[in-house]
């Protein structure tokens, strides 16, 4: 019997189906399959990975996934995606255009929030100054928010201030590892190249050598964005069709800080805050918008997701 060699720690820095690129602490990048099904794993796995038996090949085999600290998914009815584990933050890239859904942007949200992510929201094209400021003007929820330590807004304009723009995500990013998603067209290939400059050869190279040389550019991978590798970028697709079936109804309002920070004011204490009297968050609503009111919108978006979640539960 060919004698097993030593299982090495590594981190999956790609993905494409079963194969993972995983990388250990020195840097070096290896091949590697999931023994099984307990050892599927996902970009920001930490995993224990071997070696094959020498005449086997190249490929390693992953023989198991450590216990993740979170993990970012989304759910639909019948699949889970999965986008990455072990996460900081979430930095939605959105753009003045083309317009973006504030439904999707809202689930991503709550879909962070659901696993104890911080999420960030950027929005890009600052240049385009007439549809940013009025995309600036409906994200005012998300901006009120951000006063309460939670998202506030980073402006940008990827494609012409790079140094500041540099500067500016550096700040946020910095010895952190954070998953960045969004809408087509907003920016997240300019944004990664301004952070990773080539990082589009490497990503060919990667998604060939996992996917037996063609060529692919639905994968997540993961980047080094400084020098000492402590501060890392993954960039995903799959940003629309956020399902959200794995947050129960009334698990919804703690996941939306503007809608939560009224629900402690309801007279009934399990309050769907969609048509009980003395609901606080409703009161919110009928205040408007202003410094201590809740926006109508957001009020919508939550009810219709506390619909879409209750009918779907079975
Ligand atoms: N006006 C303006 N255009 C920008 C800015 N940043 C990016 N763009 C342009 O927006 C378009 C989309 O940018 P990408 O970086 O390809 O966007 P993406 O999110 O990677 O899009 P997908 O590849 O479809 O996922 C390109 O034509 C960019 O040149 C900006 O700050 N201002
Ligand atoms: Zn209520």
């Amino acid at each position: 019997m060919a004698e097993r060699s030593a299982l090495i720690e590594g981190t999956v820095v790609a993905s494409h189906g079963r194969h993972c690129m995983v990388e250990t602490p020195d840097g070096e990048r290896r091949i590697c399959h999931p023994r099984g099904k307990k050892s599927q794993a996902v970009v920001g796995d930490h995993v224990l990975w071997q070696a094959a038996p020498p005449g086997q090949g190249a490929a390693g085999s992953i023989e198991k996934v450590l216990q993740r600290r979170n993990l970012f998914y989304r759910q639909d009815t019948i699949r889970t995606k999965s986008f990455a584990a072990n996460l900081d933050q979430v930095l939605i890239l959105i753009a003045a255009e083309p317009v973006f859904s504030e439904s999707q942007l809202a689930r991503a949200l709550i879909a962070a929030e659901a696993a104890g992510i911080r999420p960030l929201i950027a929005l890009n094209k600052s240049d385009l100054a007439e549809s940013f400021a009025r995309a600036w003007e409906r994200l005012l929820p998300y901006r009120r928010m951000g006063a309460g330590q939670h998202y506030g807004v980073l402006p940008l304009s990827l494609a012409l201030s790079s140094a500041v723009d540099r500067a500016a995500l550096m700040q946020q990013l910095t010895a952190k590892t954070t998953l960045v998603l969004g809408p087509s067209g907003s920016g997240k290939s300019t944004l990664i190249n301004l952070l990773v400059p080539g990082a589009a050869v490497l990503t060919g190279a990667l998604s060939q050598a996992l996917n037996s040389g063609r060529h692919t550019t639905t994968s997540t991978h993961w980047y080094w964005i400084d020098q000492a590798r402590t501060s890392a970028l993954i960039d995903s697709p799959g940003f629309q069709e956020f399902g959200l079936q794995h947050i129960a109804p009334m698990q919804l309002a703690a996941c939306m800080p503007d809608i939560a920070a009224h629900a402690g004011h309801c007279k009934f204490y399990n309050c769907t805050h969609l048509h009980e009297p003395g609901c606080g968050v409703l009161e919110a609503v009928k205040k408007g918008a202003g410094a201590d009111g809740a926006s109508a919108i957001r009020h919508k978006i939550y009810s219709d997701l506390f619909a879409e979640l209750s009918h779907t539960r079975y």
